[in-house]
């Protein structure tokens, strides 16, 4: 039996609600669920529809439930076009009271006044008190990455200046920069070209490649730096990777399950490498939380191995510079959300309730965005679909909302409902399938504290390894 639901999406072109059901004009058949679901976006007070597709409703008909501080209404319903007739009334207006002022009620209005000005001044003095312990907690909590500050050993390694690279064909563009494939010393190299404006994004991620000990075979060689003779724009000069991003490799190739294995735990192996402290033979390589993760900045090199790149975003957390440039992050994220980086945002993130007295909430956000990848990994992993089809690669919640989704959806899909990808039920069947199912959900779970840190991820994948060879 197919339920009827109200079809009435504001970007009308998306193919991924079609998915769901045979859509005619504003109904839609909804052959795979039997729920119709609303959510009606308050603007001026006025209601405005957008349909999803919901797997468990218990009401039969529209119950307005707002959500995120009443810029949102939902409901949930399970009989036919339930979800077009929402009762809904906005929060009533006081009613205005007009009335002349006896000298009684004057003097009672400014015994109130003083009164008031008294208590906004204790709560202002209080609140000062209580940001300066804010401000030395956050200084405490850093300690342990601050101890090696005042350690003679070496924190950054010779500069390599690079003037002899060929540039060649284009092959990404980011939001900064724009990469190339090119020659230098006879071999291919990728050559990062950042406009002489966007200085402080080359300095950052030159900083980070030029930490001590960070040359690993999960994070991308990094040759040296450069400038531009003639329009002065600065250049980073990186191991060429054959197949480019991870997300154009998923787009065009499935994989059996090793070589999905492989992806995934190099790429673990890589974070897990990024988020150590190292100290050896007197060289001091701080954890660095990278802070940008998706499968736009992951390589997959010629052997089949991921590597991670692009740090323009990230963090070392031995200067205990996590509010500062949390503050830059969320100016960022004001402007115009950046298609392919928004989707891994974590809803702590997302919320802006990052907990800043932990020094660790950094590498949490990084777990979570490393689940989404994971995730994406084996949705293209052949040997985990029923008769070794798997399906066309998609970003995290591109099927439940689009492929370029807004702040206010994501918020409320990830952080109100509380939802995640979805995993294929046939995974219920395969010997290595609930083992993989809870791997993702302790990388993406609400609770930070909850989530796995990127060793683990690298002992679980290793355990599956062995347990469920193919
Ligand atoms: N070493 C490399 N080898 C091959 N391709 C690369 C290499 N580095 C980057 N690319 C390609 O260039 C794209 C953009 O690179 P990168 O993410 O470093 O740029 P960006 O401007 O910092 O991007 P973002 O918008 O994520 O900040 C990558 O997604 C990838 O396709």
């Amino acid at each position: 039996l197919c339920l009827q639901c109200v079809f009435q999406v504001n970007n009308k072109s998306n193919r991924k609600y079609a998915a769901f059901g045979n859509v005619s004009e504003s109904v839609q058949l909804c052959e795979n669920t039997h729920c119709c679901l609303a959510v009606y976006q308050i603007i001026n007070e006025l209601l405005k529809v957008d349909t999803l597709v919901e797997n468990s409703c218990p009401d039969e008909t529209c119950m307005a439930r707002p959500q995120m501080k009443n810029r949102f209404i939902t409901c949930v319903c399970s009989t036919d076009l339930c979800n077009s007739n929402v009762t809904w009334t906005p929060a009533a207006e006081p009613p205005q009271r007009t009335h002349s002022y006896s000298t009684a009620e004057t003097t009672k209005t400014a015994v109130i006044v003083i009164l008031s000005i008294i208590g906004f001044v204790i709560i202002t003095l209080k609140w000062r008190r209580f940001c300066q312990e804010k401000k030395e907690n956050l200084q405490s909590s850093c300690k342990d990455y601050s101890i090696r500050r005042s350690c003679s050993c070496q924190t950054k390694t010779l500069e390599n200046i690079i003037t002899d690279v060929e540039l060649q064909e284009v092959v990404g563009r980011g939001r900064f920069a724009t990469v190339f494939q090119g020659r230098h010393n006879k071999s291919v190299v990728a050559v990062k070209v950042y406009p002489a404006g966007c200085k402080h994004k080359f300095t950052t991620e030159k900083e980070i490649y030029e930490l001590p000990l960070m040359k690993h075979s999960g994070i991308v060689q990094f040759l040296g730096t450069g400038r531009k003779p003639d329009d002065g724009s600065w250049i980073i000069v990186l191991q060429y990777a054959e197949y480019g991003s991870l997300h154009s490799f998923l787009c065009k190739h499935s994989s059996s399950w090793m070589s999905s294995l492989k992806l995934c735990q190099s790429l673990s192996q890589g974070l897990s490498y990024l988020h150590s402290d190292l100290l050896s033979h007197g060289v001091h390589k701080p954890p660095v939380a990278h802070r940008d993760l998706s499968s736009f900045n992951v390589l997959v090199k010629a052997d089949g191995t991921c590597a991670l790149c692009d740090f323009g975003s990230s963090t070392i957390l031995r200067f205990c510079s996590g509010y500062r440039f949390w503050q830059n992050h969320m100016a960022n994220m004001k402007g115009q959300p950046q298609f392919g980086t928004l989707h891994y945002m974590s809803p702590e993130v997302l919320e802006g309730s990052v907990n800043l007295s932990s020094s660790s909430f950094l590498m949490q956000g990084d777990i979570y965005s490393l689940g989404l990848i994971l995730w994406e990994i084996c949705m293209r992993c052949s040997d985990l679909f029923e008769g070794g089809v798997a399906p066309q690669h998609l970003l995290p919640y591109e099927l439940e909302l689009e492929a370029n989704v807004t702040v206010e959806r994501l918020l409320l899909y990830v952080s109100e409902m509380d939802k995640r990808p979805s995993i294929p039920d046939y995974w219920g069947a395969l010997p290595q399938g609930s083992a993989l199912k809870e791997l993702l959900t302790n990388c993406w779970d609400r609770d930070t504290d909850a989530r796995l840190t990127a060793p683990c991820v690298v002992d679980r994948l290793a355990s599956l390894t062995s347990s469920y060879p193919h």
